[in-house]
């Protein structure tokens, strides 16, 4: 036992001498070949660790560490997360250089554990290559699933949601404790995108069970850095013993969806999600080039449960909270609401076509607390040329739009929320939020922009919509709106750290309030 025991270990400590050196031979060669091939420098970056690269310095707030270092660096810099070259973009020159000029280029995704042990080798959309299956997937969603038909039709789904949490937070008036403003808020997206994927809700009011349970492993997983992303060669390890935990909730996904699956074989086919995908999937539409598979079919209603629920509710939080701060423009909203809806009824997705002020509110709160503040990264098909650098095939590229939200050369007085920058006669008066304008694109830019952009934003706006005229809003055991901890956390998107507990006190006729 103890020769075998001294055996591993020697063949172990073998691995990673060789490992580092060859990393570290590796990557010189790398950088010189870059250099020497093209004749132009690599982008400027601070110096990293051997092997490790700069990922000792990337902290718990990346976006913040990235911010600090484009001070230094510049707009476009460099820096070497393991044996991976990062590009980062910090300017809306440079951002539209990569996902405007080059976005071809820049379609494809860096390789992740998460797309492999999860979302059934790649079969997603958020991870898959830029390529025939991408392309199939893209146009199933925005053809069949998320049209504007599509999104009307569900329209009654998301309404129905927005009257049970309303309802809830109507009865906790009395609550002097306050309500966890942010839970109600994502339990409501969560069930209004289980409605439309599977036909039903599958949170409760309380606790949401076993799926509840699933969907927080998963989004746990899905925001944790796997450092074998970086160091492929520390695969084999599983240091951090993330793999063993993807491939188990894989595993209680695959057999959650699949019993849905079955019974929906006997039930026979409803309006939702999962029956439009298994039609397609039998009688496919158009001339597609590639098939869709069943792996397909679940990675992306996963896709649109992960990408869909944390990022639109935490907005909705985000956007309450700045509310609470500014009760001048919370009046404001209510007038603008008051006058289209009037205060018997709650506020309809159809009430919200001509609403300025609250679409200025979204902008302004997307621009202060960008859910996404690092895009999802894209790499680099190609070596390429931009602002006067090498950009070496395979590089991963990160586009800091959180720093962009905050130049102070695009955005005047960039800490101020204020949403009247968005307004008409405003600096930003032309400013929407589709990607073509790089100095706010909390959906990303270019062809790999969020699929769910219009859900998302349908259902931020109507979220945020009645949660602002059906109540006034105090805050609980004397704290004041300006004392309201602002401190955030990097995950799967920027939450609060200290999440909003608020009373709220109904302003509506009470039987607006009926479910
Ligand atoms: C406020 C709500 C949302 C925000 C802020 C948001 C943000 C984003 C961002 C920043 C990206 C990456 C863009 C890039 O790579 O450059 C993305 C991609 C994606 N989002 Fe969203 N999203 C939201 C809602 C949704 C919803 C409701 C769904 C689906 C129902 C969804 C599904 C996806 C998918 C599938 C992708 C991958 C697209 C691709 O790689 O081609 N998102 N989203």
């Amino acid at each position: 036992m103890a020769s075998f025991l001294l055996i591993t270990t020697t063949l172990l400590i073998s691995y990673l001498i060789f490992i580092i050196i060859f990393s570290i031979t590796n990557n010189k060669k790398k950088n010189n070949n870059n250099n020497k091939v093209h004749g132009l420098p690599l982008p400027p970056g601070p110096k990293g660790w051997p092997l490790l690269g700069n990922l000792p310095q990337i902290g718990s707030k990346p976006h913040e560490t990235l911010h600090k270092l484009s001070k230094t660096y510049g707009s476009l810099f460099r820096l070497r997360f393991g044996s991976v070259t990062v590009i980062v973009a910090s300017s809306v020159d440079v951002a539209s250089q990569f996902l405007r000029a080059l976005d071809t280029n820049f379609s494809n995704r860096p390789p992740s554990s998460h797309a492999e042990h999860i979302a059934y080798n790649y079969s997603n959309i958020i991870f898959s290559p830029y390529g025939p299956q991408w392309r199939m997937l893209r146009r199933v969603s925005t053809t069949h699933l998320l049209s504007t038909k599509a999104l009307e039709d569900m329209s009654h789904v998301r309404e129905k949601e927005a009257a049970f949490m309303v309802n809830r937070l109507r009865r906790a008036e009395n609550s002097t404790a306050g309500v966890v403003v942010g839970k109600e808020v994502n339990v409501c997206v969560a069930n209004a995108l289980t409605n439309a994927m599977f036909g039903r809700r599958m949170f409760g009011d309380g606790d949401g069970g076993e799926f509840k349970d699933m969907v927080v492993e998963i989004m746990k997983l899905s925001a944790a850095f796997n450092i074998s992303d970086f160091m492929p060669w520390l695969k084999p390890l599983d240091i951090q013993g993330l793999v063993g935990r993807m491939k188990r909730v894989h595993n209680w996904f695959d057999d959650l969806i699949n019993k849905i699956i079955e019974e929906r074989k006997i039930e026979g086919g409803r309006a939702d999600f999962l029956s439009v995908l298994l039609q397609q999937k039998e009688n496919p539409s158009g001339d597609q080039e590639t098939k869709l598979t069943d792996g397909n079919i679940k990675a992306l209603l996963l896709d649109m449960f992960v990408g869909g629920t944390d990022t639109t509710s935490s907005t909705v939080e985000w956007a309450l909270v700045e509310l609470i701060r500014h009760p001048d423009i919370l009046v404001a909203v209510q007038k603008e609401l008051d006058s289209i809806v009037g205060l018997s009824r709650l506020v309809k997705d159809v009430d919200l076509v001509n609403v300025p002020i609250l679409q200025a509110v979204i902008k302004e709160t997307f621009r202060l607390h960008p859910p996404v503040p690092l895009l999802i990264p894209h790499t680099a098909s190609e070596a390429c040329e931009v602002a006067g650098y090498y950009i070496p095939k395979d590089a991963t590229l990160l586009v800091n739009t959180w720093t962009i939200c905050r130049d102070p050369e695009v955005y005047p007085r960039p800490l101020e929320f204020d949403p009247s920058r968005f307004l008409p006669g405003g600096k930003q008066a032309d400013v929407d939020l589709k990607g073509s304008h790089m100095e706010l694109m909390p959906f990303g830019s270019g062809r790999r922009i969020c699929v769910g952009m219009r859900l998302g934003l349908r259902m931020l706006s109507f979220l945020v919509a009645n949660l602002a005229h059906g109540f006034d809003w105090a805050l609980p055991n004397g704290l004041k709106p300006e004392d309201l901890n602002m401190d955030v956390e990097f995950g799967l998107t920027l939450e609060r750290t200290v999440p909003l507990v608020a009373r709220p006190i109904p302003r509506l006729d009470p039987k607006a309030y009926v479910v």
